[in-house]
Formats: structure tokens, C-alpha cells, sequence
């Protein structure tokens, strides 16, 4: 019979609170408001020299990085055909229709992203954990599902395989 392993990180300091918006429905834009995310993974792949999958720690810690990253800021969306960014050097406006918000500039993630919609921040976390693995461990997955929560159980998944 053919095995598998993989390993799921679910820890409760893979936590960031930010600010968002989305649009849905075609026109409708909901107002500003916050969450608290939490971020979980999986990650499927042969075990290796130490019969790990990969190694919990170095998983955690490049997965912490991002999360920290978006932590207590406003997360934007690059690539919202009606969610308008303009900035500077100090603040960010976006607007939409005839609404208009005004950010520091430090104090937004701009996300290359359509929408920020907890499926497409599970996409754009494991695009970016991806990559730190690479760096950091010179390997990859042979399958990952990265999920984001943001109301206690609204969870969004993005699989990569
Ligand atoms: N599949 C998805 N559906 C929805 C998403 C999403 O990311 N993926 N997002 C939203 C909104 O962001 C919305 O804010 C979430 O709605 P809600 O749970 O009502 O948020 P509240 O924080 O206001 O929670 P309350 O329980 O109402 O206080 C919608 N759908």
C-alpha cells in the first residue's frame, strides 16, 4: 500500500490583525473593518534524511515572517479593477467610486491581489512561503494548502500542487 506524509502547522501565534475591504456582488464595497486572521498549512513530500517532511521549526519561522509582515496594517489590493491606489512617499489613497480613504503609507500591505478575500491571502501567504523555503531550506513541496480564517471559522484555502 502507498504511504503519504505531510505536516499541518496550526499554531495561535499565526495571528495578524488588519484592516480590509472587499467589493462582491458586482458593485457593492463593504466598509473598512478589521479581522482577526489566523493562517494555517499543510505541506505534502517525501521525508527526508531526518524523517521529517519538513522541519517544523524552520516551516514556523519563515511562515511567522509573513504573518508578522501583515500584522496592524491595512491590506490593500493591487489588482482591483475599481479599487484605485494612488500614492506617495507618506500616505496611500485608494478610492473607489465616489469613496476615498486615506492611509500612511507604513501602515499598508499592498497586496498583488484582485480582492482581499481570505482565499486570496491564503494564495498570496503561500507564494510567499514558497519562495522563504527555497531560501531559506533550498526545497519545495509536492503539494501545500495554506487557509486563512478571518471570523473564527471562516476559513478561505488556496491549494498548490
Ligand atoms: N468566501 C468568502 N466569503 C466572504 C469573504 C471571503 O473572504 N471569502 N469575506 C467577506 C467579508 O470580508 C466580510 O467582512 C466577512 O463577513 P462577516 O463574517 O460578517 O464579518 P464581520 O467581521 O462583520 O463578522 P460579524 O460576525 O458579522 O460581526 C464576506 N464573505
Amino acid at each position: 500500500m502507498r504511504k503519504r506524509h505531510w505536516v499541518r502547522l496550526t499554531k495561535d501565534h499565526l495571528v495578524f490583525s488588519a484592516g480590509h475591504f472587499i467589493t462582491f456582488g458586482g458593485n457593492i464595497c463593504e466598509r473598512i473593518h478589521g479581522h482577526n486572521y489566523r493562517v494555517e498549512v499543510e505541506l505534502h513530500g517525501p521525508l527526508d534524511e531526518n524523517h521529517y517532511v519538513v522541519d517544523f521549526i524552520a516551516l514556523r519561522d519563515s511562515l511567522q515572517a509573513i504573518v508578522n509582515g501583515l500584522d496592524h496594517r491595512m491590506l490593500l489590493p493591487t489588482r482591483h479593477p475599481s479599487i484605485k491606489l494612488v500614492m506617495d512617499e507618506k500616505e496611500v489613497t485608494a478610492s473607489y467610486e465616489d469613496r476615498r480613504w486615506v492611509f500612511p503609507r507604513t501602515e499598508c500591505v499592498l497586496l498583488d491581489i484582485p480582492n482581499t478575500t481570505t482565499e486570496l491571502l491564503a494564495e498570496w501567504i503561500g507564494e510567499r512561503l514558497l519562495v522563504a523555503l527555497a531560501e531559506k531550506l533550498q526545497w519545495k513541496p509536492e503539494a501545500m494548502k495554506v487557509g486563512v480564517d478571518e471570523n473564527h471559522g471562516q476559513w478561505g484555502y488556496c491549494e498548490f500542487s
